[in-house]
């Protein structure tokens, strides 16, 4: 493109989100839109340039040799000249990894009250239903997420991995710098009623059963509370992430395309894969009913989350893909319990499950063999790789049907109760189907 070209590209591209965000200060969107187009920019040509000069190959070369040195090392800033405590101004540096871009870019606490407020440049806003007003919890909570803004904003910018999902290993962050970098989780404080319901539910969600006691307080105390009314579109399709969400009241639907492919409901949580994968929002999630959403920012996530998460979906990614009651589940469906699954080791002749005790675990056998054994009747079934047990406890609320013993080394990843009844989706009707019972 021509200099004059991209020029009359930009105007345009102006023009157009003036036109569908009418703002009421005018210069104040202009000056945010081209900030936000040139922070992007800029990193996005660092970002280029970085991949070139890993294969060798240098982008933008330059004379001073010295001068592209230290160019390499840090990504280059582009700063804005207003005041930190411009509540119009959240960068899109907020999720820089650079340590001086979030130092300019964190806004002073208290500016915004919720970012999910109605804003004049908030395009998230619900098409046709009433804006979300600020509870008294959400009120109680300091906020020091994005603006409405930044969420408009998204859509102008540059979309640095349009549709491509890069190695989530790739852009993980260094575990060891945390700390030096100047990065703090933000902290809200919490009424005692909040601090109880999100021990009841949210702390439960499965993203957090891996954590270490430090790093459950760090993410607890930087959720924030949003109640969203029906109808509210919390994510758009194509939109940068933001925010990862956990449900604590209500459900949500995710479109995809404007085709309605998923819901989730209390204990569910969504937003995950823009914060993982860097990419644009993979769907769209409306409000089904009016929500009660416990919201984490994309740093807290990256830092803290992000890297079990993708372990796990990494880990169990193949081995659910060949498991046969499971075929009939989305390639999303399958992260989603992959998420929810933990591996146990049993050694030779051990009990997994004993007849006639209550169930809480799902299981499917990853490595080794295991016997399936009944009073009175002895080895009924023998099981291999592949294979699971322990559904008819947890389909019909039942004791265990049977005993299964560990007849090698057997490795066996499993799911709970709640996992169960939230993750398998259209499985659950196979495994009812293949009840070994009726046959
Ligand atoms: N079938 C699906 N495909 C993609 N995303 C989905 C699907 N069902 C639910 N979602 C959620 O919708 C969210 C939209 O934002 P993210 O892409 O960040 O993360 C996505 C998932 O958490
Ligand atoms: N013939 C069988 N009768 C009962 N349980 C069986 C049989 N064959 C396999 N099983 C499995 O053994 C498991 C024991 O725990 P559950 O009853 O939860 O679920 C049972 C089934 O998954």
């Amino acid at each position: 493109m021509s200099n004059f070209q991209e020029y009359t590209y930009e105007l345009a591209e102006l023009d157009r989100q003036f036109k569908t965000q009418n703002p009421t200060d005018v210069l104040q969107f202009c000056y945010n839109y081209f900030g936000n187009r040139l922070q992007q920019q800029r990193q996005y040509l660092w970002s280029q340039k970085q991949k070139a000069a890993s294969q060798g190959l240098v982008l933008f070369p330059s004379a001073d040799e010295s001068a592209q040195e230290a160019q390499r090392k840090s990504i280059p800033q582009f700063k804005y000249t207003l005041s930190d405590n411009d509540p119009h101004t959240k960068h899109q540096a907020l999720d820089s990894e650079d340590p001086q871009a979030k130092s300019t870019t964190e806004p002073a606490a208290g500016l915004f009250r919720t970012s999910f407020e109605s804003s004049p440049f908030n395009t998230s806003a619900p098409t046709s239903k009433a804006s979300l007003g600020p509870t008294d919890s959400v009120e109680t909570a300091k906020p020091t997420s994005r603006s409405g803004f930044a969420a408009s904003a998204a859509k102008t910018t540059m979309r640095i991995n349009a549709n491509r999902r890069t190695s989530v290993s790739a852009e993980a962050l260094n575990p060891d710098t945390f700390g030096e970098d100047g990065w703090k989780p933000p902290v809200h404080q919490f009424t005692s009623e909040q601090l109880q319901r999100l021990n009841a539910s949210v702390i439960k969600n499965f993203l957090f059963s891996q954590l270490d006691q430090e790093s459950l307080k760090t993410i607890i105390f930087a959720l924030e509370e949003k109640h969203v009314p029906q109808g509210f579109e919390i994510i758009k399709q194509g939109d940068e992430g933001d925010f990862f969400y956990v449900v604590e009241r209500g459900s949500v639907d995710f479109y995809v395309n404007g085709q309605k492919v998923n819901s989730s409901g209390p204990g569910s949580s969504f937003g995950e894969l823009a914060l993982m994968y860097n990419s644009p929002r993979a769907a769209t999630a409306i409000a089904q009913s009016e929500c009660i959403l416990w919201a984490l920012d994309r740093m807290t996530f990256r830092r803290i989350l992000l890297e079990g998460t993708s372990k796990k979906r990494t880990m169990y990614e193949n081995f659910l893909k060949e498991i046969p009651v499971l075929k009939s589940l989305s390639s999303y469906e399958r992260s989603k319990l992959a998420d929810a699954l933990n591996t146990e080791t049993y050694t030779v002749g051990q009990n997994v499950v004993t007849e006639g005790e209550a169930g809480e675990n799902f299981y499917f056998i990853e490595d080794g063999t295991a016997d399936v054994i009944k009073q009175g009747q002895g080895v009924v079934t023998k099981l291999n790789k592949g294979d699971y047990f322990g559904e008819l406890a947890l389909l019909y609320d039942s004791p265990r049907q049977a005993t299964v013993k560990a007849s090698s080394t057997l490795k066996v990843v499993t799911l709970d109760k709640s996992g169960f009844q939230r993750l398998l989706g259209p499985a659950v009707e196979v495994l009812k189907l293949q009840d070994p019972t009726k046959h």
